[in-house]
Order: structure tokens, then sequence, then C-alpha cells
């Protein structure tokens, strides 16, 4: 609070003492007589003293002066309302967090008594409670004094008669809440009376922005019952925070948990009653109608209808809450901001520290009694209390994940449609996580769109690929031969497929090569590949320029003339030796130090395809050439992965010869027939 000045009695007012520093202090308006952490006259561990004696240096003596900081308020609001608190709107935070303690240290004293909040906005702002109330002497010890704060002791020991068992059951603790209000006005008025010394007179202590203030006592009776008002004169440039419908949302926001009697009157006597019991505080009528409580509270405060609801309930913790399932997909990176209640007073709506980083899928809100805030009051402390939380909760939302899967398997898929992208990026970090939805998620496979649970039970062993190129090649052909391929190439799917065998023993996995692929193509009959000798001799001499074999399989499905079986190691490897080639000097070196064996790309031609059957025969050598390309051309289109410039043109090529072939030789089917023109012969 304030800071301190001490002043001398006053002729302001009768009863007026107003306190100015002594002639032998320097003048500072913050200086007072009273027990102050700054103007203690105990050495302070940052008084100037006499350096230590150092070893082997002359010895020189010093007289030594202790002095104490001095607190520049006007810097300190200036601190907190730019730097601590995210918004001048804390004030009333403050304020309500006051009210709430008051009313716990008095309930604590006597149980049973009044306990009510009244907030009134108009030209002032006055905040009323039915607490502890304070004597002249707590005004000077807690109110006056920053830092110092009747919730806890700099000791340790317990502060305030009678309130030990209450101390737990505080929000308050550093001693700085009410300098918030500094933030909107520039004087500050507590009137009050305690409810621990009923003889105690009423007391009126005045504060002002600059660090001055005024104490005056009045009869007991000018306060009818024992509590506290603190009054306001909103500044008019932040007078945007306490006008009558601000102050009602503000009380609202923060205040809506509270456990006590919460009213906002406005400026023409109107009332509105803030506190409302959550959802889980409440008894309902039926399950249904508990769901759609929860449901209903959801759109109130977050704007969206959940996908579904966790009741969350850590009786060790004092918390109890609810997560709501996000309706739509977010990104891992964006983590939710969960509402915490301390205490039922909002601390923030921000805290995504609250949760593990994996449950991004759900939003919070909770009310807690065992977390800790920071100074600010605006985030949670990191403590093992709050690890210990967050670890609880994401055992809670990991047991909503996995008893989905029993108990509605519909929603499981709902859940998993929407959040699996979300959930594959995480999975792969979190063991606990990767156990309960890897079998759940889906994957592109030789089966189609299939979770690897279900793609498993068919395959023992899971093919994957390391692109979708690599998957769009091979895809159609494995599937005919019986293998089960994953598309490993989005991001995460390759690791993720990997790991099921950790889930699922008895399953393997292998990265799909080429290799495994042409071993499940048929070899042809010999005599069907000693006719075909000639065309695969001239069709190997024109696709190995492109470092590709050519090779004659029978398989399926028939449709398919060709496949080409290429990897993205051998492209680079091509790549490589290409630039090496045309380059010299250091870079032909260092492209050379890189090289690698990788596989040769292989065209695979199939020999059941009428198409290719065709070409087999062809008797011509130009038509050859051109037809070997155009099926090199063909098999590159269908394995979708971008053509190189080289690549293009030999497409062109392919069909500008084919075209041309037709135009000049119509009849041209294969050796024997009667065209006219001369032609070179394979
Ligand atoms: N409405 C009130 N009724 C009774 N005492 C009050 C009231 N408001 C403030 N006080 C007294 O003033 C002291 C300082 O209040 P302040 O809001 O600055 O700090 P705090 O509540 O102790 O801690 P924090 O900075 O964490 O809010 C309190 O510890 C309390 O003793």
């Amino acid at each position: 609070m304030p800071a301190p000045t001490p002043v001398p009695a006053s002729a302001k007012s009768p009863g007026a003492r107003e306190r100015r520093p002594a002639a032998d202090q320097r003048p500072s308006p913050y200086r007072h007589p009273h027990p102050h952490p700054y103007l203690c006259p105990h050495p302070s561990p940052y008084s100037f003293r006499t350096p230590p004696l150092i070893e082997g240096l002359p010895q020189v003596s010093h007289s030594e002066t202790s002095h104490t900081f001095q607190v520049d308020l006007r810097g300190l609001v200036d601190l907190l309302s730019h730097h601590l608190y995210s918004s001048p709107r804390v004030y009333l935070r403050e304020l309500l967090q006051n009210a709430v303690d008051a009313l716990t240290a008095r309930q604590a004293l006597e149980p049973g008594a009044p306990g009510t909040i009244t907030v009134r906005a108009g030209e002032t702002l006055t905040v009323t409670d039915t607490g502890i109330g304070l004597s002249e002497a707590d005004v000077h010890r807690f109110l006056a004094t920053i830092g110092r704060s009747s919730k806890r002791t700099a000791d340790g020991a317990l502060d305030g008669a009678g309130l030990d068992a209450a101390r737990g059951e505080f929000i308050g603790q550093f001693g700085i809440g009410l300098l918030a209000c500094f933030v909107v006005a520039d004087e500050i008025t507590v009137l009050s009376r305690s409810a621990a010394d009923p003889a105690a007179p009423t007391v009126e202590w005045r504060g002002h922005s600059d660090g001055r203030y005024t104490i005056r006592t009045l009869p007991s009776g000018t306060l009818p019952e024992p509590g506290t008002t603190v009054r306001l004169v909103p500044r008019a440039d932040t007078a945007e925070w306490t006008t009558p419908e601000r102050v009602v949302s503000l009380a609202r926001h923060y205040g809506g948990l509270l456990r006590h009697e919460v009213t906002v009157v406005g400026p023409r006597g109107e009332t509105h009653r803030v506190d409302e019991a959550p959802p889980w505080a409440r008894t309902h009528r039926s399950p249904l109608a508990k769901r759609e409580a929860y449901t209903a509270y959801c759109r109130e405060l977050f704007d969206f209808t959940p996908l579904d609801t966790i009741e969350l309930d850590l009786p060790a913790a004092g918390l109890r809450g609810v997560a709501y399932v996000l309706p739509t997909a977010v990104s891992p990176g964006r983590r939710a901001g969960h509402r915490v209640h301390l205490k039922g007073m909002l601390l923030t709506d921000q805290a995504p520290e609250l949760l593990p980083e994996w449950a991004f899928f759900v939003r919070c809100v909770v009310d807690t009694t065992s977390l800790r805030p920071t100074a600010s009051r605006e985030s949670l402390y990191e403590d093992g209390a709050l690890s210990a939380v967050r670890d609880a909760l994401g055992d809670r939302i990991r047991d909503w994940l996995t008893g989905l899967a029993a108990s509605d398997p519909a929603l499981l898929h709902r859940f998993i449609d929407i959040h699996h992208l979300a959930v594959k990026a995480l999975a792969r970090h979190d063991d606990e996580l990767l156990r309960i939805v890897l079998p759940w998620l889906p994957f592109e496979t030789t089966d189609g769109n299939v979770t690897l649970e279900e793609f498993a039970r068919t395959h023992p062993t899971l093919l994957v690929t390391r692109s979708v190129e690599e998957f769009r090649q091979v895809a159609p052909i494995a599937a005919a031969a019986g293998l089960g391929v994953v598309n490993g190439g989005y991001t995460y799917d390759r690791d993720l497929v990997h790991r099921l065998p950790e889930i699922r023993p008895g399953t393997s996995v292998t990265d799909l090569d080429p290799a495994t692929v042409t071993a499940h193509l048929d070899a042809v009959d010999p005599s069907a590949e000693l006719r075909a000798a000639a065309f695969l001799a001239v069709a190997r001499e024109t696709i190995g320029v492109h470092d590709c074999d050519v090779v004659l399989r029978d398989f399926q499905p028939v449709t398919a003339p060709a496949l080409l079986l290429d990897n993205r190691d051998a492209r680079h490897e091509r790549t490589r030796s290409s630039l090496a080639a045309e380059s010299d000097g250091l870079w032909a070196d260092i492209l050379g130090s890189l090289r690698n064996d990788t596989p040769r790309a292989q065209l695979v031609l199939n020999h059941l395809n009428p198409l290719v059957r065709q070409a087999l025969t062809i008797g011509e050598r130009g038509l050859a050439v051109t037809t070997a390309e155009a099926l090199y051309g063909q098999a590159l289109l269908l394995s979708r992965r971008p053509l190189r410039a080289s690549e293009s043109a030999l497409l062109n090529r392919a069909f500008i010869g084919l075209l041309t072939h037709a135009m000049h030789h119509p009849a041209t089917a294969g050796p024997g027939t009667d065209d006219s023109a001369p032609r070179k012969e394979l």
C-alpha cells in the first residue's frame, strides 16, 4: 500500500492528523515512524557498510553510516500499471479480493457473520464489505506499509490475532494489491470499523498517489456495522474502466465464482448480482440437465459448443472444474488459455501452464485453493503444486480418451477426425498419448484410409514409404500383390508407424524399398523374355541414359503398363552427379565426394498389359526408341512426382515421335507389316 508519510497533527479537520517529515530527516514524503520494510531502523542488507578487511591491504578506518531505501510511489505505481499488471482493470480484482479476505477473516472469528460485498458505481466507486475491518493500528501497520500484509508475515510467523486458522484461505499475500487502485484514481479513501475490537472507533484513511496520506478517527457509530468501504475518485484519463457498465462486467469477470454475495449497484440504484454458482457446484435434476448446464456454461464463457465435457475434481489440490473439448481443429503450437480461479477469484483466463502441452485440444475452467499466483496475480507460480496438478489433470484427460475408446467409439472417431493432425504431432513425444491414440489414428494405406489397428490385423508386416510419391508409385501394384503399404510421406506418419510394434507386439514395420516390390512381381516365362529381348535391349539403351534400368515382369493390375520404382535418394544422387559433371574445380570435388551408391531407378514393364505386349513386337528401331520413351514418360506421370525439364522434354519428344510415325507409317505394327517406307530394323 501507498507510501507512508509521517505527519504531525493538522488543523485541517478536528481529529485529523497529517503526518509530515521530522526536521532531522531528509524531506521525503515516504518516511514513516512505524515499522516499515523500507525505513527499517535495523541494519538493512542493502545498507552501506564498512567494506570487509582484505588481507594484505593497508587497513583504513571508515566511519559507518546506515541508510535505507526510499520509495517513490509514483514510480512504483507506474511500474505496476505498465509492467506488472496487464490492464488497469485489475483495480477491481484487487478491491474484491481484499473484501473477500476481510469476509474470510471475520467469519473465522465469528462464524455466521454477514458476508456481503457491494460495489457502487457512479461518479465515485465504492466497494463495501462486512468483513473484519481495520483498527487505527491495523491501518498504519498494513494499509500504509507497502509490502506488508495482514495475510502473511515476513518471518513466516502468523500475524493478526485469531486469524491463524483463516490464513490459508486468504487470496492476498504480497501487500501491494491496493496500489493497483492508483492506476485508475489519484485518491483512495478507506473507511473501516474493526470487528476484532468492538470498541475501536471508525478510522478514515485517505491516501494520495504522490505518497501522502491522512488518518482520522470518527465516532464508532459512524459505521453502524464492522466492515470496510473503499472509495475511489476515478481519474478522467482512465474513466473507461470505472463506468457502471464496465464495473458490472469486471465484477462478473473476476467475481463470478466468489462464494459470497457480490452485488453491483448502478447510479440509479439498479442492482446486479454477479456471483453465480458454477455447474460443478450445483445439483442437477438429471444427467441430461447436468450436461446441458455444463454446455451452456461453456458457451457463456468461451463462446463455443464443446465436443465433450470432462469433469475435473482433484480433492487433494482443492480443485474443481471442467475441461471442454474443442469442437474444431487447432494448431498444437497454440495452447489454449485456461481460466483459473483462486478461491473463487479469477486469477487469469490465459493460463496454458495448467495442463500438459499435449492437451491443447481442451479448454478448462477451474477453481482451486492450492495453486499460488505470481505477484502480478495474472499467472500461476511454477512450483511443485502446479506440476502435480498439471500431471493429475493430464491423467484425467488421458482417462477420458481411453475411456472413450471403450464407451463411445463414435465420439472418439469424431474427436480424432477433428484433432488427428495435432494429436499425431504430440504423440511422437508423448509415449502415453501415443499408446492411447495410435491404434485409432487414420493413415493412408493400400487398403484406403484406415487405422493402424485395422490395417495390422490383415497385414502383420507393414511396409511404410518414405514419401507420398513413392506411395503413389507402388500402392496399386503393392495392393494387387497383397502387400500392406502405409503412406509414410506425410509429416509425422512414418515416425508413428514405426512405433506400432511397441504398442502392438507381433506387428513388424519396415521401410519399403523398390527391391521389396520387385521381389513380389512375377518373373516372366523365359520364352516370352527371349521374344522381348530385342525391344528390351533398345529400351535399356534409351532409358539407361536416365540412370534407369528396364525389366519385364508379370504383375497386377493388368491395366498398369509400367511401374517406375525410384526413390528420393536415387534422384538426389542423379541430380548430384549431373551437377558434378557440369561443375569444375572445387564444386566438382565437393559434389564428387558426396557420391553414394544408391540404387538406380527401375522401369518395370508389365508383360500382362496389352500395350506392353504390342510394344514388345515392334521391329523398327526408331519406333522402339520412341515407344520406350513414351512408356517411361507415362510411368513418370503415374508416379505423380514433379518432372524435371529433361523429363518433360522426353515426354514431348515421345509424343511427337509417335505422332510422326503414325502419320508416315500408318500401318506400322511389327515385323512383317507391309509399309513401303524404308526403315531401320532393330
Ligand atoms: N477491505 C479490507 N478490509 C480489511 N483489511 C483490508 C482491506 N483492504 C486492505 N486491507 C488491509 O490492507 C493490507 C494491504 O492490502 P493489499 O491489497 O495492498 O495487500 P494484500 O491483500 O495483503 O496482498 P496482495 O498484494 O497479494 O493483494 C491487507 O493485508 C489488509 O490487512
